[in-house]
This record gives C-alpha cells, sequence and structure tokens, in this order.
C-alpha cells in the first residue's frame, strides 16, 4: 500500500527510498492532516521516528523537543490567514526551547518574502508546497546533516567545559618567575582581552601552547572553546578539509557533511600550531579566511560566517620564510599583529629549579612517592644543563627520575642528561640515531625550521620527518 502511494504519486511522488534508515528524528507540524500523512509516509522511509501534530500549541508542552534532530513547520495555522506570522512565532519559539535542532519552514508558492524572513529568524531552510519530492528529500538531509554538525560542535564545547573545570582553569598553569618570562606574561595580559590575532615563536617545547592557553584562558572567551590544530600532524591533502570541513562526497572519504575546526572554534579562540607548515596554496585559503572572516567547506561554495580568535605558532623563523619565498608575506602581517617570542629555557635559568621543583612534586604526587628531594649537586647539574629540548625536556626527566628513584634524595646519576653539542656530535657520532638527528638538524636550520622543505632534501615525507621529532621528543 506505501509503495502504491510512493510510486504512482501523490504531489507526484517518484523518490526511491534512501537505501539505510537514518537514525534521527523529526517532527512534523501543520494543521493539514493529509499534508502530515503525506509526509509521514515519505519520510518514514529514511528516518526512524517521524512524529506529527495538527496544533502548534502543543510545541511549548511537548516532550523533549530538543531530542528532535528536524522539525518540519507549516507558516499558517488559523485558516483564511496566510501572514506567516504564527509560523513565524513558532518558529522563534523552536528556536529559544531547542536551540540545536534545525527547523524547515513549509510555505505557500509566492511566499518567498516570508521564506526569507523565516532564513533571517533562523530557520535552516523552507519547502514550497505542493512540494517536490526529490527536493523536499535533498533540503531535509542537508538540515539533518547540519544539525548533526551542530551537535558535534555543542558536544565538543561541553568536553572542553568539562576538562577546564577538571584542570582548575581559574588559575594560571605557568610556572616561573624569571625576567624573560614576566615580560612575556606581563604582554599576555595586555593583549589577551582584545581579538588581534596573536604569532607566538620559539624554540620547541618552551610553552607556546600553554601560552596560548593563558591569552585564551584571560580572554572574554574564556567560557567558549579552545580548539588547536597542530598542522605538522595533518597529511597535506588533508589541511583543507581539516580547517574548512567538506560536504559529503566532496572527496572518496567525505561520508557525511563535516564542519572543519574553524567553525568548531566558532566564539571562541582558534589556535595554529606550527603554522610555518603550511603550503603556499593552504597560505592562500587561510589568509582568505581570515580577511573574510568566513569559511567555504570543500565541495561548497557557500561561505559560512566564523568569529574566532585567531593565534599561530612556529619555532620557524618566518620572516626569513617571507624571504625565501616561502611563506606569504600579507599572511605573515595577517597573523602577527602582536607577536610574543617565548625564550628558551636557557635563557631563564632561574626558572629551571623552580620548575624541576614543580615537576617534581607533580610526578610525585602521581607515582606515590612524596618525601622526595633534589640533592645539590643534582641541582647544580640541572642549573648547567643547555636544555635543547626546553621545558618538554626538563618535564619528561623529571618523570623518569622519579619513576627511577630508589631513596628519597635524587642524585646527579638519577637524572638522564644527554644533550651534546652539534660540535661533538659531528666529531663523533656513535649510532644511528644520533646520526639521523643530525641530519635532522641541519636540514631543519638550514631551511628556518620548515618541515616540508627539510623532508624534501632528506628524501622523506613531511609526515614522517614529523614522526621522527616526535619520537626525538
Ligand atoms: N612555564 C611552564 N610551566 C609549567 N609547565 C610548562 C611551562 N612551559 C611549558 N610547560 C609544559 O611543557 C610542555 C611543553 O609545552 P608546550 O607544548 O606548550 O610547548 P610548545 O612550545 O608548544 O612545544 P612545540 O613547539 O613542540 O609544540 C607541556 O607539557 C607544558 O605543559
Amino acid at each position: 500500500m506505501v509503495f502504491q502511494y510512493w510510486n504512482e504519486g501523490w504531489w507526484g511522488f517518484n523518490t526511491k527510498p534512501h537505501n539505510s534508515m537514518v537514525n534521527g528524528k523529526i517532527l512534523l507540524v501543520d494543521d493539514n492532516k493529509s499534508i502530515l500523512s503525506a509526509l509521514e509516509i515519505l519520510l518514514q522511509f529514511e528516518y526512524k521516528e517521524v512524529v506529527s501534530i495538527s496544533n502548534p500549541n502543543q510545541i511549548p508542552s511537548f516532550p523533549q523537543l530538543d531530542s528532535f534532530d528536524l522539525v518540519l513547520l507549516d507558516m499558517n495555522f488559523s485558516a483564511g490567514v496566510n501572514t506567516g506570522n504564527e509560523g513565524l512565532f513558532w518558529l522563534r519559539e523552536i528556536r529559544k526551547r531547542a536551540p540545536h535542532t534545525s527547523v524547515i519552514m513549509m510555505t505557500a508558492y509566492g511566499a518567498i518574502d516570508l521564506a526569507v524572513k523565516a532564513l533571517k529568524e533562523g530557520a535552516a531552510d523552507f519547502i514550497l508546497k505542493p512540494w517536490n519530492n526529490e527536493r523536499l528529500m535533498a533540503t531535509v538531509r542537508s538540515a539533518f546533516e547540519l544539525r548533526r554538525s551542530k551537535q558535534e560542535i555543542h558536544d565538543l564545547k561541553k568536553k572542553e567545559s568539562n576538562l577546564k573545570q577538571v584542570i582548575n582553569e581559574d588559575k594560571s598553569l605557568i610556572v616561573g618567575n624569571s625576567k624573560p618570562l614576566t615580560s612575556v606574561l606581563e604582554l599576555v595580559n595586555k593583549v589577551a582581552k582584545t581579538d588581534v590575532n596573536v604569532l607566538i615563536t620559539g624554540e620547541n617545547g618552551t610553552g607556546k601552547e600553554l601560552i596560548a592557553r593563558e591569552l585564551h584562558r584571560l580572554s572574554s572567551r574564556k567560557n567558549e572553546v579552545f580548539i588547536g590544530v597542530d598542522m605538522g600532524s595533518i597529511a597535506e591533502n588533508l589541511f583543507e578539509s581539516e580547517l574548512f570541513g567538506h560536504t559529503k562526497g566532496s572527496f572518496t572519504d567525505a561520508k557525511e557533511d563535516r564542519a572543519g575546526k574553524f567553525e568548531a572554534a566558532h566564539q571562541g579562540t582558534l589556535f595554529l600550531d606550527e603554522i610555518g607548515n603550511l603550503s603556499l596554496q593552504m597560505q592562500a585559503k587561510l589568509l582568505s579566511a581570515i580577511q573574510n572572516r568566513s569559511v567555504v567547506r570543500v565541495g561548497s561554495n557557500k561561505p559560512i560566517k566564523v568569529d574566532i580568535r585567531l593565534i599561530c605558532a612556529t619555532n620557524c623563523n618566518l620572516e626569513q620564510m617571507v624571504a625565501d619565498g616561502l611563506f606569504r608575506e600579507d599572511l605573515l602581517y595577517r597573523i602577527n599583529t602582536i607577536h610574543i617570542e617565548v625564550p628558551p629555557l636557557r635563557e631563564r635559568e632561574e626558572d629551571i629549579l623552580v620548575l624541576a621543583e614543580f615537576f617534581l612534586k607533580k610526578f610525585a604526587q602521581k607515582y606515590d612517592k612524596q618525601g622526595l628531594r633534589i640533592n645539590n649537586l643534582a641541582q647544580e647539574r640541572l642549573m648547567e644543563y643547555p636544555w635543547p629540548g626546553n621545558i618538554r625536556e626538563l618535564q619528561h626527566t623529571m618523570e623518569r627520575a622519579v619513576i627511577l628513584s630508589d631513596g628519597n634524595v635524587l642524585k646527579p646519576a638519577d637524572f638522564l642528561l644527554h644533550a651534546k653539542t652539534m660540535q661533538s656530535f659531528e666529531s663523533d657520532p656513535t649510532t644511528l640515531d644520533e646520526m639521523e638527528q643530525i641530519m635532522i638538524s641541519k636540514a631543519l636550520d638550514q631551511h628556518g625550521g620548515n618541515y616540508s622543505a627539510a623532508a624534501e632534501q632528506l628524501g622523506i615525507s613531511r609526515q614522517t620527518l614529523y614522526n621522527k621529532l616526535k619520537k626525538k621528543k
């Protein structure tokens, strides 16, 4: 019976059922019972739960309105009235009570102005009556996807805020009181409240990401998300979709519409780490997103407005990269309205022991080894050491020492301090690993820290180089 309905058409039904049932919930609101039944039949082929009501006054008391992915809402309910005001009223009510639910308005031909009004009020789309089935299903599908990505972003934000509570972000996580660090923190305090783009530079492990998080924590966006993207770890062909999102079918693995990191960071802070690794083509796209304050998903041509605070970080010398034609000058000027240089640990010696004590306490607690202390000789060694891997290396060194310690006193032998200067490496590399490190360091030095160029010179992929560097850390 239902198939007959489908194939022979009422309102011109000729849509083939979608091949898989979607786990979605749709609410239909229309005072015309025939329309409700026709829609129910059509949508039940594809969506697991389709509920209909003929009186919109039921909406406020409707149980779990926000559990619906979509509402299809008529514009007019009272006989003889076709102003659309009722529909707009109920649209606002639904948006208030279930802000993540997508609403599609159903309106008569000739009432385009009403549909436009509804879009301005936040409707996801509109359908003209009588409808064409294929077009209706396409409209429903894309509104459904929109709801799903909104939900994803909402879930992300929730996770972030839970995380925040866990790590108690009410206080700064930055340890140290050396002059160079204090100057950095003064600058952070000054610019945090503004929305200007910030570029953070410094060697690996100096705390660039921590500074970015501090900027977010002290900003008016602190209750919104902080989304970090490690550009070094994303495969070149996925950059665009990761940052800007994609539409279903835009490439082989694009099984569904997906929001990118820019959209996910809407109203919050977007942190792009290792920015020196962007190809020139991606730099152009990033520049256009920053200038237009909007992104276009791969496979779409519709710009989506985004409101983000952008923070970028790199250990590359971007000015040198500009001179070498590897980085766009106009992009550099866009991202570095304020430039924060995080000094290496060897240039803030006063912080070494403070940080060592901080990590000692943290790991002693974690591994249940309270009462540990560092003896004087070991303290001297820690102070003398150049810390090429900066605070990350100090953190790992302390963790290892705590795990392996036998007594309560940590002595020099408990710390694995094995930095070699380039000269000593060059005179006698004793292992293949050391040889590899020398070649990687040299290639990175020659290319101002640019991974892509260094990887090309070494004859390995950027991803392989990145993995080797992470392993080294
Ligand atoms: N001042 C600090 N106080 C406490 N912990 C710190 C400090 N600076 C850095 N850390 C810790 O050191 C580690 C490395 O810091 P972070 O990841 O911010 O460095 P980074 O410069 O962004 O590194 P990379 O360049 O490799 O991405 C992190 O675990 C961070 O929490």
